[in-house]
């Protein structure tokens, strides 16, 4: 599949976003789009044009050399990667007026979903991306998120006891500022602990922040939807674009 004149601005500001990203938390791990784009164009290509950008790491185990790292489409089971855990992600979004609460900015069950999907995605495989879902999620609204605002909700996974199917996981919702300027929602998941999810930085406004007890499903409701693991963890994607009414406009950001 080959990129169309509509799809090419996103993929400029993609890996304008993903350098950003870089700079900022030093995510040496998190790889060049363009490399993405040169190895995997049919599945960037389906993202961006799903207006959600996916990005996926598949080296996430530490016996991989960064040389071995690579991308793979999600669906690809037989990696190695797909069975291990992803211990770290970032969703970045738009809030606009849609999402206005009572308190004049966002409503609270919108900054709510955002931690929550950002802890879901540190949380799950993607070889399982529905395993484990939410049993507990508190949320501390430290300031207003006001209307309009590029957010990112940065997740990290703290704790797991496989034994008794628990996942224990944070989230703190910042001001993007310059770094995401896209209406688009985008999310990564990372291959590496978030380092600084953990901590409070001088230079973010930190707009609120969650813990999470993610409990791993016995048993699986009979409707459950699309099993494609590509289509599964994209709709995932999705669902939280289409509850945050993110527009169908192009990416913003400039290079
Ligand atoms: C690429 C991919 C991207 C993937 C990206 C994915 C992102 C998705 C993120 C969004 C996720 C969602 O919104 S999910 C949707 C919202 N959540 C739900 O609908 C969940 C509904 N609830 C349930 O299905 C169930 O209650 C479960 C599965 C959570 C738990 O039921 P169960 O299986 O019977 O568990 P049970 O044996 O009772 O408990 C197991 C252990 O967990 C503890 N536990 C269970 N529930 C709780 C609780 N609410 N609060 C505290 N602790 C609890 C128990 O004490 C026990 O601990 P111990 O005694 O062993 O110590």
């Amino acid at each position: 599949m080959a990129f169309t004149e509509d799809t090419l601005p996103s993929l400029e500001a993609w890996k304008c976003f993903v350098r950003r990203l870089e700079e900022r938390y030093g995510l040496r791990e998190v790889p060049r789009a363009s490399w993405l784009g040169a190895q995997r164009p049919d599945f960037l290509s389906h993202a961006l044009q799903q207006r959600v950008a996916y990005l996926l790491p598949a080296a996430v185990c530490d016996d991989l050399s960064q040389k071995e790292a690579r991308f793979c489409s999600i669906s690809d089971q037989s990696s190695t990667e797909a069975k291990v855990a992803v211990p770290g992600a970032i969703i970045a979004a738009y809030v606009g007026r849609n999402l206005q609460g009572p308190s004049g900015g966002v409503h609270g069950g919108a900054i709510a979903s955002l931690l929550d999907a950002s802890i879901g995605m540190a949380t799950n495989p993607r070889s399982d991306p529905d395993g484990y879902v939410t049993a507990q999620l508190v949320v501390n609204y430290r300031q207003i998120v006001p209307l309009g605002s590029y957010v990112l909700a940065l997740a990290y996974v703290h704790d797991r006891e496989p034994a008794r199917r628990k996942c224990y996981g944070m989230s703190r919702l910042v001001d993007a500022g310059a770094l995401a300027q896209s209406t688009d929602t985008c999310a990564l998941q990372l291959q590496r602990p978030l380092e600084a999810a953990r901590r409070d930085t001088a230079r973010e406004r930190v707009y609120a922040d969650a813990t999470a007890l993610f409990v791993r499903q016995r048993h699986r409701p009979e409707t459950h939807g699309e099993r494609s693991l590509q289509t599964a963890a994209v709709n995932r994607v999705e669902s939280v674009s289409g509850f945050l009414g993110a527009q169908a406009r192009p990416w913003r950001a400039s290079l």
